[in-house]
């Protein structure tokens, strides 16, 4: 056994672990181009993401010429799902730093977990796609408890340390989707700040602030 403070630590998906930005955008350009909606710059998609798919749709219809009814996005939402399922993995990849953080902290003992507000089939899809399934004991999404149990309640992280060994957790994410489910859970959260940031850091809320992953096992080590 080794001294590492904790037993368990939880990785949000888009924008912490992995930079989903291209595909993302990719399949949200898609969906609202149907709606005759121009596309939104890679980078101008960036704010919109966090709160799962169907909010970053929404969001970006409302920035590309006004809200539309639930009803429409309802129509809209599967289509988005079914080219980002088609799409996932082509530009998409880990973090600088990401590989070897997952191994040196498998190599302290320390449990895995993937917490996402992706739709649970989507973020195991992309993991195995690009070969990161097997690092994780769970993988948990943003519908795997039912309804209105997403980031940022409390709910998949709590569910994150029910499947896991007993001992401490943290988390680790970008956004305020990440932050307040991890305070609302009792959890430090580290924040990346590489990631799709949704207020500036110091706002976020978090624990404490990296800007690498070489950063991490440091940082995790002081709290
Ligand atoms: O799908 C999203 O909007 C957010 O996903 P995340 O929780 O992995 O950041
Ligand atoms: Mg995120």
């Amino acid at each position: 056994m080794t001294n590492f403070p904790f037993a368990i630590v939880g990785f949000d998906l888009d924008g912490t672990l992995l930079n989903t930005l291209g595909d993302l955008a990719g399949a949200v350009n898609y969906t609202i181009g149907l709606e005759g909606r121009a596309p939104i710059p890679v980078d101008e998609v960036r704010p919109l993401v966090g709160g799962g798919s169907r909010k970053m749709l929404a969001k970006a219809l409302e920035v590309t010429g006004g809200a539309l009814p639930a009803s429409r996005i309802d129509e809209l939402f599967p289509r988005l799902l079914e080219y980002y399922e088609a799409h996932i993995a082509i530009e998409t990849k880990l973090y600088p730093g990401g590989a070897q953080m997952l191994d040196s902290l498998a190599s302290r003992g320390v449990q895995l977990a993937l917490v996402t507000n992706k739709l649970e089939h989507l973020a195991v899809k992309l993991l195995g796609e690009l070969g990161l399934s097997d690092r994780f004991y769970t993988i948990i999404g943003g519908d795997s408890l039912g309804p209105n149990t997403a980031k940022p309640r409390p709910d998949t992280l709590l569910e994150m340390r029910r499947r896991g060994v007993a001992g401490r957790a943290a988390y680790v994410g970008d956004t305020t989707y990440d932050t307040g489910a991890a305070r609302a859970a009792g959890l430090p959260c580290v924040a990346v700040s590489f990631g799709f940031n949704d207020l500036p850091l110091a706002e976020l809320g978090a624990t404490a602030v990296i800007d690498h992953f070489d950063e991490l096992i440091p940082t995790l080590e002081r709290l």
